[in-house]
């Protein structure tokens, strides 16, 4: 075949195919385009060749221009740019998305002579995309209540007590696992309570010190102790009007319990350091990890303060006990990191859904979460498979009870004999004093002391 005859052949294959394809010269200057480009652009041939590609006002490239230190072109740069998303401008002034390859040709000596460039107008694929985006983002509302992924009917029952709840002014407590959502289910509440436009005031129990949480539960006036350099307001009087969440409940001390059961009866607070006695008007919800009827039978927290916080127990689902929950959490943090990412996985591969569903999720829907964040950094290929799983889960030793449950009778034994001893420091040794402290009676101070081996040693 003649050399001239393939030429002709090519120019066929070239106008043929769906992408568009243009020559340039070393400089930029147009010399060739298929019919696909013309298609693409809006131009005519003969408006295009000798003119500068610049005409296209491709973003990538005028990007690339207006850094004042780079070459005037990346492509004559790097040899080569694979992939490319970016916006030409057509002959009528309209935009279009595409996506290019470039390469640069060179002659028999391996000198460079020009470029070519294959464009794709991936303006249909972006509105699927969008579609999908807008899809997911109606899915992922639709499955939620208040923030809260899954129908189980595990959660459904938390859903419906929660709105059941939210009406009444009655004292709440939350019980479940850590990273089950009882913050969440908190908030639920107050967003769904007549107060919803007044203060959520949130404290976590087991971040302060008894003298400081009594401060920042009460306030203090100035003078109060050697900081305290001035008058401030507690966190009852910041939530006048609206909730109170008060987390890690089980880890407040004997002492602050006290103070607060008399707050809880009387809906009066006084500030540290006064007795001027202030009204409070807010809804009390608590929440904890422990089992607070175990603790209170085993005298670590007061059964008086007890029953006053226990007035509308939730108690939210581990995981594991939620069924297809966690299929629908993991699609729902995928997503969410998917959009946030906006790195090109398409999906979780049905192996690894089958390892997380087969998992017990100690740490519950943050361990849930996290292993999400974990497998989008290591995740290189389009679809999370089991390698992408942090190795508790791919070799699936997390089959363990829960370290709240395993907690061992030695560990509590312990804890019980230490609040005996600090119960009974702190009333001088008067048993007495001590038992009203544990809310237990004295023959149940006396028997624990024997039971422990302490004397009244003074
Ligand atoms: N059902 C759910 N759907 C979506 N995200 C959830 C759900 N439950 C919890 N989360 C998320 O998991 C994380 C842990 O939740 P949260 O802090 O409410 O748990 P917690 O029970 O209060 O934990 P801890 O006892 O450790 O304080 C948060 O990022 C929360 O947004």
């Amino acid at each position: 075949m003649l050399e001239q005859e393939l030429n002709q052949y090519w120019k066929t294959v070239v106008d043929t195919i769906q992408e568009g394809v243009m020559i340039v010269t070393q400089d930029g200057i147009i010399v060739s385009a298929n019919r696909a480009f013309l298609q693409l652009t809006g131009y005519d041939l003969h408006e295009l060749v000798g003119q500068p590609c610049s005409r296209l006002n491709c973003t990538a490239c005028h990007l690339e221009r207006t850094r004042e230190t780079h070459h005037w072109c990346r492509l004559f740069r790097d040899g080569a740019i694979k992939k490319q998303r970016c916006v030409l401008k057509r002959r009528d002034g309209s935009q279009v998305n595409i996506f290019k390859n470039s390469c640069v040709l060179r002659d028999s000596e391996g000198k460079v002579i020009g470029a070519v460039e294959t464009m794709t107008d991936i303006t249909e694929i972006l509105e699927h995309e969008h579609k999908i985006e807008a899809f997911k983002r109606e899915l992922i509302g639709r499955e939620t209540f208040h923030g809260m992924v899954g129908n189980s009917a595990a959660m459904q029952r938390v859903y419906n007590l929660i709105t059941n709840a939210a009406d009444s002014d009655a004292p709440l407590i939350i019980y479940g696992e850590s990273g089950t959502g009882k913050e969440l289910v908190a908030q639920a509440v107050h967003e769904l309570s007549p107060r919803r436009d007044k203060p959520y005031i949130k404290v976590n129990c087991a971040a302060l010190n008894e003298s400081l949480l009594e401060s920042e539960l009460f306030g203090h006036v100035k003078g109060a102790f050697t900081t305290a350099i001035q008058d401030r307001k507690g966190r009852f009087e910041a939530a006048r009007g609206g909730s109170i969440f008060l987390d890690e409940i089980g880890d407040l001390p004997l002492t602050t319990q006290v103070k607060l059961l008399r707050v809880l009866e009387e809906m009066i607070i006084e500030r540290v350091g006064d007795n001027q006695p202030i009204p409070i008007d807010v809804r009390i919800i608590t929440a904890t990890n422990k089992n607070l009827r175990e603790m209170v039978e085993e005298g670590i927290f007061r059964e008086d303060f007890f029953y006053r916080i226990n007035v509308i127990p939730i108690n939210i689902p581990p995981v594991r006990e939620r069924g297809g929950d966690i299929t629908l959490l993991a699609e729902s943090f995928f997503t969410k990191l998917q959009l946030k990412t906006g790195k090109s996985i398409r999906g979780i591969s049905p192996e690894a859904m089958d390892l997380l569903v087969r998992y017990n999720w100690p740490g519950n829907v943050r361990e849930l979460r996290s292993t999400f964040e974990y497998a989008f950094v290591t995740c290189r290929g389009d679809m999370i498979v089991p390698d992408d799983l942090p190795p508790i889960i791919l070799y699936n030793e997390g089959q363990v009870e829960p370290k709240r449950q395993v907690a061992s009778v030695k560990d509590k034994k312990e804890q019980q004999r230490r609040q005996l001893l600090t119960a009974l420091e702190k009333s001088d040794w008067n048993r007495s004093r001590a038992a009203e402290l544990l809310g237990v009676s004295r023959v149940t101070i006396w028997n624990r002391m024997k039971k422990f081996g302490i004397m009244d040693n003074r």
